[in-house]
Parts: C-alpha cells; structure tokens; sequence
C-alpha cells in the first residue's frame, strides 16, 4: 500500500510574526514531499492569520471578524500553495464540522477526497471558517486533520509545528522540559499539553493530543514535528525528530462512531449488554427505554445497568423504537407496520468503550 500522509501545518509554521505568508517556508513544505514517494494530502490553517497580515490588522477577537478575515486570508493562502506546488496541480477542499459529524456528507467528502488523489492533485484542506458558526464548528484545524486522516485512511497524520514534539511541560514555560520521542498510549500524556504557544496558534498541544486520540482510535499513528519543511526532511530521513504517538488497533469505524456526538440514548438490561459485549446486534426486546429525539442513521449512547457501554448507529427513529421496545423481533412488522431491519443496533454499527 502507498503511503498516505496527512500533514497539518499550524499557522506559526507558515507566516512571519506579524502574521503574513512567508512562502520560502511553503516552498520547503513542499519540497520536503518532492522526493517523497507518497501521496499527500494537507490540512493548512494560515487563512485568519494571512488575512491580518494581508490587511495589517490585529487579530480577531469576535467570529464575524474571524469569518471575514479567512474570507481573505484563505484566498492568499491558496495561490501561495498552487504556485509552491506547481506543476502538481492543488485542489482546496473546506470542511465545515456538520461536514464530519453526519454520515451521508463523511461518507461524500470521503469520495470526493479520493477522486482527488486519483487525479494526482494535492488536496489542500482548511475548516470553512467564513460560514462556520459558534455552534457549529470544530474550531481548531488539529482535530479537523485526525478526521481528514480517519476519511482518507492515511498511513499517518502529521502535525508541523513550532516546537519540535511532545514536551513534558510546555518547553516555553520550563526550559527542563524533555522531549517524548515515542508515546505508546495517548491517554498517559494528556496531562502534559498546555494551551497556544503563540498568538497566531490556535489550542498548543491539548488540541494536538487530542488530535492524536482521534487518529489512535482510528488506527493511524501522530506525528509532531517542528522545524518547518527542513524538519520533515529530517523527519523522512529517519532522524530521531519529534513525538511519534502510536495508534490503537482499532478500526477505523469504531473510532468514528466513538467520537461523534449522540442524538439520545438507549438503555439495555444486563442480558442485551451481555450479548453486545460477545459481539451481538442489539435487538428490541433487550431495551428497557429511551432519551432523546434521534432518527434513522443516527448516533446513540447506549446505557447498560451500570453506565455507559458505547455508541452505535441507530436503524428505527426514537419514535419507532419507542414503540417497538421490549418487544419480540417477530413483532416489529405487526407494530410498526413495516419491519425494515431486526436489530435496532447491528453489531457492524457498534463500537463499546
Ligand atoms: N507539553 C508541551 N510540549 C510541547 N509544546 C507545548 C506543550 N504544552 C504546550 N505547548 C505549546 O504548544 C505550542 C504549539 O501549538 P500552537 O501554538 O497551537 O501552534 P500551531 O499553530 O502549530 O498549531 C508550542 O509552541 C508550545 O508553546
Ligand atoms: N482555520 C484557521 C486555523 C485554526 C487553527 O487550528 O490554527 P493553528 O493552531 O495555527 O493550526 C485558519 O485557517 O486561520
């Protein structure tokens, strides 16, 4: 199998102090992939702070100035990145978090991501910052790059930064700070992170750990890694550089269903989380209630006796299920009227802490 990369670039890794572009710091982005035999695919903030830069104004404090200024920042952005990258042609891609959290639009901009690397062309990913609400968005483009990874099924994520790995304390605050070459287990280090280290980053390293937990449960492993694009080189030349986070052997699925936020709730008796926890499709008769307002295709919390027990996707509406629980599998036709599956649950689309 090819190699696939994810690589974030954090804003201080491609614009100045004042916040403008540098493009020699592209242009070695870039050149560290020429002789690379891989594919690539980038998720590169810079779009706010190349807007100040590009208009000379502070950062933004409010979304409505945030929006307006990736509006323009993120246009600048691109051109510097086609221009770097030429020949090869780039094609921007912009995320919004409805666009991670609904499966039809994951499942479409998985696609679209895989005719792009088809036609040879770099995708270059940002969060649609312009249109993305307080609400609604993800906010910090770390973790938006563990799901870019996750949908393209990359090989590994990496996350260039300004600081050359994981640290046991932020290295800008205590200068004994040692650096992890290899961390095993995510959850071991989550302690450590501390927040942006300058004022063009956006969450330091506790958006970066989490960013890793994502990709672990995915099944790719994380790379931090400092030192612009002459640090990748060194980086892909073996030298001992970096954090790298190792993945959990997990699938990919499990991952995904984990972390998306639920619609409600089902709650079971011991026998059906006896049957889930052996591998078993959760049926209706095994339901003892519901919460929530979730309809088909949905995420569902399920709850066991004695607490949460995982996350699946849901095949009835809580209106349908409402009537269907604590009943035999035989009778779903008979009450509902129609009998489109006879798991409210299928095993497939099931993931237990
Ligand atoms: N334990 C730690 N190890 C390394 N860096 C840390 C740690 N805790 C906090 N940091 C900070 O995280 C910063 C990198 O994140 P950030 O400023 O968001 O940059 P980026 O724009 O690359 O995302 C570092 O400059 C550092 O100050
Ligand atoms: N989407 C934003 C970047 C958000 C972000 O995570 O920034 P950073 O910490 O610099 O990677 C932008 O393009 O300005």
């Amino acid at each position: 199998m090819k190699r696939r990369i994810v690589l974030k670039i954090g804003s201080s890794s491609l614009t100045d102090e004042a916040g403008r572009i540098e493009p020699e710091r592209l242009q070695a982005i870039a050149d560290a992939f020429l002789a690379l035999d891989a594919e690539v695919c980038l998720v590169s903030s810079g779009a706010v702070a190349a807007g100040c830069g590009l208009l000379n104004v502070p950062r933004p404090r409010t979304l409505p100035e945030k929006q307006a200024l990736a509006a323009v920042g993120q246009a600048a952005l691109m051109q510097e990145w086609a221009k770097v990258f030429a020949p090869r042609a780039v094609a921007q891609i912009l995320l919004s978090a409805g666009d991670i959290q609904d499966r039809k639009r994951f499942v479409n901009a998985k696609h679209a991501l895989e005719a792009a690397f088809k036609l040879g062309v770099v995708p270059i990913i940002n969060e649609n910052d312009t249109v993305a609400t307080q609400e609604l968005r993800l906010g910090d483009n770390d973790t938006l790059s563990a799901w870019v990874a996750y949908l393209c099924e990359a090989t590994e994520l990496i996350l260039l930064t300004d600081v050359e790995g994981l640290y046991t304390a932020n290295p800008r605050v205590d200068p004994t700070a040692q650096r992890l070459s290899l961390v095993e287990n995510v959850a071991e280090v989550l302690h450590l992170a501390g927040g942006a280290g300058s004022s063009r980053g956006t969450g330091g390293m506790q958006t970066k750990l989490k960013a890793a937990q994502i990709a672990s449960e995915a099944g790719i492993d994380t790379l931090i890694v400092g030192g612009g694009g002459a640090g990748l080189k060194a980086f892909f030349g073996g030298a001992d550089t970096g954090t790298r986070i190792k993945a959990q052997k997990h699938t990919a699925r499990r991952g995904w269903i984990l972390h998306q936020p639920s619609k409600g709730s089902l709650y079971v008796d011991a026998g059906a989380e006896k049957a889930l926890r052996s591998g078993k499709s959760l049926l209706p008769r095994g339901i003892t209630g519901l919460a929530g307002e979730f309809q088909y295709g949905e995420i569902v919390r399920l709850e066991g006796e004695h607490g949460p027990i995982g996350q699946g996707i849901v095949n009835y509406a809580a209106h349908e299920v409402q009537r269907i629980f604590r009943r035999h599998t035989e009778e779903i036709e008979e009450i509902l009227g129609y009998k489109d599956f006879d798991e409210v649950v299928h095993r497939n689309h099931l993931a237990l802490y």
